[in-house]
């Protein structure tokens, strides 16, 4: 069974078809890459998964089950979870604070201390949890929020632009995280604009365009498709 799929979603703002007649299917363990020139809908698609938006008309299954109609904290509750593109951290509090925020409503006492302790481990900023998340580099805060994300272990991550604003070290690192989520059976969809990430995790990649998917295959079968760069990849960072 897949883990999400999208059976012919539309949604429009006033008369701007934004999301028009999407399917898309997730399998269970996979990370899979959306990619799409500006203002394509990747974002849009992101907020209808989640339920900030809610489709004009088409289907949105996870696990099998209809969630179309839910709300955004019963998606999270069924194991969704998405860092958006603007770092959501709460800047005046601590690395260390802004892990405890996002495990609290799950963990209490040791068992929260561990789960801190293994997300500080786990994004590299061990040396860092009493900074002021304020004070952090660009890339540190995009690590501390992927990890207030995958803080209650969900079963999809999606990721918007994970790696806008790093450098390549900072974008592998980023990559090898995310490999290593999957490792550990985390399903993964990632909107990014960054042709090295996108090569170096993605085992499959959708194209959207004009709110309807363009194209899809494998990184290899999307570079070579000469549709595919005549509408975006000559603007992507390849
Ligand atoms: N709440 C909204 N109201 C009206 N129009 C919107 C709204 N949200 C998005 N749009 C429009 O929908 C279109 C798609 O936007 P979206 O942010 O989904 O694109 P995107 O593919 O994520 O682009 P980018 O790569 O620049 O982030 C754009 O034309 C945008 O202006």
């Amino acid at each position: 069974m897949s883990l999400l799929e999208l059976r012919e979603l539309n949604k429009h703002f006033g008369g701007l078809h934004v999301t028009n007649g999407v399917n898309l299917t997730l399998n269970p363990g996979e990370i899979h890459c959306l990619i799409g020139p500006n203002g394509a809908g990747k974002s849009t698609l992101f907020r209808l998964i989640l339920g900030e938006h809610h489709p004009g008309s088409g289907d949105i299954l996870f696990a099998g089950e209809n969630i179309t109609t839910l709300k955004s904290f019963a998606r999270i509750h069924r194991g969704l979870s998405v860092k958006f593109q603007v770092p959501g951290v709460f800047k005046g509090l601590s690395v260390r604070q802004n892990l405890e925020i996002a495990l609290q409503s799950r963990h209490r006492g040791v068992e929260l201390e561990a789960e801190i302790g293994r997300l500080l481990d786990f994004l590299g900023l061990e040396s860092e949890q009493a900074q002021t998340a304020g004070n952090l580099s660009h890339g540190q805060k995009q690590w501390l929020e992927i990890g207030m994300a995958i803080s209650l272990k969900p079963r999809l991550l999606l990721l918007d632009e994970p790696t806008a604003g790093m450098s390549p070290e900072e974008t592998h690192m980023t990559g090898e995280m995310v490999q290593r989520l999957n490792a550990d059976g985390m399903t993964v969809l990632a909107i990014e604009h960054d042709m090295a990430f996108v090569r170096q995790v993605a085992q499959r990649v959708t194209v959207l365009h004009l709110g309807q998917v363009f194209a899809q295959g494998s990184i290899d079968e999307i570079v070579a498709d000469e549709r595919v760069a005549a509408i975006y990849l000559g603007q992507a960072h390849a």
